[in-house]
């Protein structure tokens, strides 16, 4: 499957004296609580940037990071955030034991307790990016923000989870409107991927925009569908134990937009987006990736396009691809949190080669 860019951004936009960076990513760090019984299990940092961020400094993709903190902001970062002195950093809580939550998910229940100033359009760079990634959490993301990105970026990805967000006056607690009413309706065919979670994506129309847009949902252990003009895709998963689902998706569009930036399609892209949303899930707040892990994985990244320009009957065959990026393959690396795993463990296994 190859992406087709929106006509607005089929142009280039000309006279272009400097090249344009890689990747661009708009959205607030946050410090993630993880409560359980009424306990604080954890506190990380959080916010899809983070994970992002982690996914593609890892893989070597040079990034540019637009977030805001305030005072509080009390983890050290590769990308500094702007700091709001008058301003308290975006803190969610996450409850792991109470049922169902505004937005479906059955493992969490997510609040936002503070929130951080929005991320205006002057807050964001005048140069030129190949990708732009809207990846708010608390809301920070505008309509006039997202106008930006689409002015000064190729291609721009949008986490549904950064426009259709509200949050309950009085307990923070998370809860999402129609793709339709979010005030974001008449960009959307400026950007060229939409990525929701499969909760998410109830609250838009799929059969509309991905005439506008290609749509990636993701749905947990299952993997990924993608969706473009008149293809579906369906991407398999890789195994994994799954500790903490929070970060996945973010995880997950963080390998996606790294297979696109190293010339791969969209679905062996999304491949890539599976593998680092499972190793996710097996850790609780950012993940450490393994070094070799990393490492053959670029090698397959390279071996596979080299694959795909010699034949494109190699191109809609994931399964040589997923085999061969299985982690099952590389090695199993359970969390350094171990002591934690047992308390948030929602489902599933590490490998077939292993009992972890
Ligand atoms: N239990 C799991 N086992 C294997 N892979 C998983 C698991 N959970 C998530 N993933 C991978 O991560 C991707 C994103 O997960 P998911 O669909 O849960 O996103 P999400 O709900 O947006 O996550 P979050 O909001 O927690 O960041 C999936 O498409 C899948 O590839
Ligand atoms: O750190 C997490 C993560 O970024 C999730 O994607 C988001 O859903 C949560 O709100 C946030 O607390």
């Amino acid at each position: 499957m190859t992406l087709n860019p929106p006509p607005s951004q089929q142009t280039p936009h000309s006279p272009r004296q400097i090249p344009n960076r890689r990747v661009l990513i708009v959205g607030n760090y946050c410090h993630d609580v993880l409560i359980q019984n009424g306990a604080v299990v954890a506190e990380t940092l959080g916010g899809a940037a983070s994970f992002i961020s982690n996914v593609l400094d890892s893989s070597s993709v040079s990034c540019d990071l637009v977030s805001k903190v305030g005072c509080d902001f009390r983890y050290e970062v590769s990308h500094a955030p702007i700091v709001v002195p008058e301003k308290e950093t975006t803190v969610f809580e996450a409850y792991f034991d109470l049922g169902i939550d505004g937005i479906g998910h059955a493992d969490r229940v997510l609040k936002r307790v503070t929130a951080c100033d929005p991320i205006f359009p002057s807050d964001i760079p005048d140069s030129r990016f190949d990708f732009g990634m809207a990846v708010g959490v608390g809301g920070e993301i505008l309509p006039e923000t997202l106008e930006k990105m689409v002015e000064i970026c190729d291609v721009v990805a949008v986490d549904i989870q950064a426009l259709i967000r509200v949050f309950d006056p009085v307990d923070g607690a998370v809860k999402l409107v129609n793709l339709k009413e979010s005030g974001f309706h008449h960009i959307l065919h400026r950007i060229g991927f939409l990525k929701a979670s499969s909760d998410e994506a109830l609250f838009m129309d799929v059969e509309q925009m991905k005439q506008l847009c290609c749509v990636v949902v993701t749905n947990g252990e299952k993997g990924c569908r993608i969706y473009n003009k008149d293809e579906e895709t369906v991407v398999p998963p890789f195994l994994a134990k799954q500790v903490d689902p929070t970060g996945a998706g973010d995880s997950f569009l963080g390998g996606l937009v790294v297979g696109l930036v190293e010339g791969l399609d969209v679905s062996d892209a999304s491949l890539l987006g599976n593998l680092f949303g499972s190793i996710t899930v097996e850790h609780i707040g950012q993940p450490k990736f393994d070094l070799m892990m990393l490492q053959r994985v670029k090698d397959e990244v390279q071996r596979r396009k080299k694959q795909c320009n010699l034949s494109s009957s190699h191109k809609s065959d994931h399964e040589e691809f997923h085999a061969r990026l299985s982690p099952a393959r590389f090695s199993c690396f359970p969390s350094a949190d171990s002591p934690l795993q047992p308390k948030l463990l929602v489902s599933g296994h590490c490998c077939e080669s292993c009992d972890l």
